[in-house]
């Protein structure tokens, strides 16, 4: 049977956005996450992060950055009880960089590659799944993907009228959304 997720866009929502952050010594926790990420696990909810590094196609931090910190990430969680199911992310930029990774793709949100990939790899159920990021780009990516519910929080980018009007529901941050879940 196909299970429910919560996607979690990084930068923005699980840690602050500083710009493209590509070493633990900078990726900082936003206030709550942890615990929140707990209660989505503990609801029976699959945990799965889906995140544009276009960092990497502009030749700011390797391949190998993103996996060292995505590493570091991934036990700073477990360490608190937190088991990620998956981790997506985009290493590509349309434009920008001369490099392998600038060209066009499917899983550079607003495209839905990387939602599509983790339903089909674990079994998810879109429908009842939930979509949390800071920009217009994660709820587009949701609604073409099919997630059923879009939420937006305000720990990131300054959320835009467009962002707004697409999502199910904008809170303060992760903390107030998992309080808020059914
Ligand atoms: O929010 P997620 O998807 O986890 O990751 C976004 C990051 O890859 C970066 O995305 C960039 O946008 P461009 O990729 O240059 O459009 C900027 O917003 C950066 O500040 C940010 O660090
Ligand atoms: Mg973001
Ligand atoms: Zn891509």
């Amino acid at each position: 049977m196909a299970t429910a997720a919560i996607f979690l866009d990084r930068d923005g929502v699980i840690n602050k956005d500083t710009g493209y952050v590509s070493h633990s010594d900078d990726f900082i926790f936003i206030d709550g996450v942890i615990d929140a990420m707990k209660q989505f696990k503990q609801k029976g909810f699959l945990l799965v992060v889906v995140t544009n590094q276009s960092g990497i196609a502009r030749g700011l931090f390797s391949e190998d950055d993103f996996m060292r910190l995505t590493e570091w990430m991934d036990w700073s969680l477990a360490d608190r009880g937190v088991d990620l199911d998956g981790i997506y992310f985009c290493p590509h930029h349309p434009s920008a960089g001369n490099g392998p990774d600038t060209r066009e793709c499917d899983c550079r949100k607003p495209a839905p590659g990387m939602l599509l990939d983790a339903a089909k790899e674990l079994n998810i159920d879109l429908a009842a799944s939930y979509m949390v990021g800071d920009k217009v780009s994660d709820m587009k990516a949701a609604e073409t993907a099919g997630v059923g519910h879009k939420i937006l929080v305000r720990t990131g980018k300054a959320i835009t009228e467009e962002g707004e009007a697409m999502a199910d529901a904008v809170y303060p941050s992760l903390v107030e959304f998992a309080q808020n879940i059914a």
